[in-house]
């Protein structure tokens, strides 16, 4: 299985069904940071980011949101004071498509190629 995070979102038609269950297990050890979640009837992954400095959260979801942007694939983003939560599903569908998983596991490499705060 190549690694998600070297790949590059598909172009997300609707039409497709959501992952099931089965296969959202054989993304998650990739990205085992990521808890499964279900919001509104839909599956999502989410994620939460420990910052000490709002600025720097500030910073990170900026980065996110880029990456997102150029992907075409687009997160919810709740920055806090001490956090920014990420949670990726896709919307056309529904659910959790690949791309999420390959979008959570860019945002995990975002996060660690960034400096350790002071
Ligand atoms: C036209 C545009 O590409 C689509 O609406 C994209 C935009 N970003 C998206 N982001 C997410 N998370 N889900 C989508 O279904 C989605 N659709």
């Amino acid at each position: 299985m190549s690694k998600l995070s070297e790949e590059k979102c598909v172009p997300c038609q609707g039409g497709v069904p959501p992952l099931s269950l089965a296969a959202i297990q054989t993304y998650l050890p990739e990205v085992p940071e990521w808890q499964v979640m279900e919001e509104n009837g839909d599956q999502k992954i989410r994620r939460a980011f420990a910052f000490r400095k709002y600025t720097l959260a500030l910073a990170f979801a900026q980065q996110v949101g880029m990456l997102a942007e150029a992907e075409g694939h687009h997160p919810t983003l709740l920055i806090e004071w001490g956090r920014v939560t990420i949670t990726w599903w896709t919307h056309k569908i529904n659910g959790l498509h690949r791309n999420d998983f390959i979008m959570a596991a860019r945002t995990d490499g975002l996060y660690r190629a960034l400096p350790a705060e002071d």
